[in-house]
């Protein structure tokens, strides 16, 4: 048991598991309150006054709120992604960022995968036929799908998560795998079993050779809105599209025109510009889209790792120690 005086306010804004919450609570003291249920916001506001530690996802970081929080010298994200925190007014109040990179990836990669899938194979519009007992003859071409095996796969993102994905089609799906990233990654040290079967492509050539286009970007300046009418204009005819990355990476306007208008075959999405996803958007009946409620990392075993690692985080950080995640801004 640490002493009372290393006992520091901690504020959890999005529900932990149990024995995560009982790690923070027994070295620290703990507000658990979630500003996005109306009832708790007072709870929430009261605790940022004087809360050190911060730890929860998806919630607007903003300067406003940062302006709230005089005390705070840590946050720790359940979540690999950091678009939802105001980056540059956390490095002004030296503010340390962690999140939870590497735990979700097979996961993550395993979502996107499903979806691809689905999208190629349209899984759900053809299992509703049976489901709603239209299943009265035998299929024809109008229902038929598009391989997946052996197609080729362009990757838009060859990160921790874009190369858990490239794997399963590479070595799976006896896909190839064209790649678009900052900068090429050396295989050989980072991923050798993908040597000879991943190559970093210029994105003109990377659409145009592309049967199915994966995005697993994340979201930022030089990301947002990327994915928009030049993009899906330059894709093959025929391709599929599937955002696994963020929903604001892509033009959502755009995505619609291609598939009402231009050439794209079908799009798996389970990430949008606004989440959850509105009632009017076109997107939630398309019959070309199959959309998921942002579900890609969430298992049991996955939410859990990434609560553990970043309840570690937090605990690192406020015992004075180098975290094991932090976010570095590239
Ligand atoms: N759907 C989900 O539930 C889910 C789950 C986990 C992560 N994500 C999203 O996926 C993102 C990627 O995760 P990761 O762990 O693989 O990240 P990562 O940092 O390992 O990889 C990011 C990749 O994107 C590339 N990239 C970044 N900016 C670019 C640009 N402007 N142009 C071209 N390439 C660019 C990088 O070079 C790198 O290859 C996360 O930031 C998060 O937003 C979504
Ligand atoms: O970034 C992430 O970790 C996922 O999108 C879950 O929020």
């Amino acid at each position: 048991m640490n002493s009372p005086t290393d006992r520091k306010k901690v504020l959890v804004f999005r529900e932990l598991p149990p024995d995560q919450l009982a790690r923070l609570q027994a070295v620290h003291e703990v507000t658990v309150a979630n500003p996005r249920l109306p009832e708790q916001l007072p709870a929430f506001q009261a605790a940022l006054a004087t809360a050190e530690g911060m730890i929860g996802s998806s919630y607007p970081v903003n300067e406003a709120l940062l302006a709230s929080a005089p005390q705070l010298k840590v946050i720790s994200s359940v979540s690999v992604g950091v678009d939802n925190y105001a980056l540059p007014a956390l490095a002004a109040r030296g503010i340390l960022l962690c999140h939870t990179p590497g735990v979700l990836d097979e996961t993550v990669a395993d979502t996107v995968f499903a979806l691809l899938m689905a999208s190629s194979r349209r899984l759900v519009e053809l299992s509703n036929l049976v489901r709603e007992g239209r299943w009265t003859r035998n299929i024809g071409e109008d229902l038929f799908g598009f391989d997946v095996h052996g197609k080729t796969l362009g990757l838009l993102g060859f990160g921790r998560i874009g190369q858990a994905i490239a794997r399963r089609a590479a070595l799976g799906f006896g896909m190839p795998v064209l790649y678009h990233a900052r900068r090429p990654v050396d295989l050989a040290l980072q991923a050798p079993e993908l040597q000879g079967r991943a190559l970093h492509t210029p994105m003109a050539d990377l659409l145009a050779r592309a049967d199915i286009v994966v995005a697993m970007l994340p979201l930022s300046d030089s990301t947002r809105g990327m994915i928009d009418a030049s993009v899906f204009g330059a894709m093959k005819p025929g391709a599929i599209f599937i955002n696994g990355g963020r929903g604001a990476t892509v033009q959502e306007d755009a995505l619609l025109h291609a598939l009402d208008h231009g050439t794209l075959r079908a799009a798996g999405l389970d990430v949008f510009a606004t989440e959850p996803l509105p009632m009017d958007s076109p997107l939630r009946t398309h019959p070309k889209v199959t959309a998921l409620p942002h579900i890609g990392s969430a298992t049991f075993e996955t939410r859990h790792a990434m609560a553990e690692l970043a309840t570690s985080n937090l605990l690192q950080a406020l015992a004075g120690e180098r975290p094991a995640a932090v976010f570095e801004q590239a």
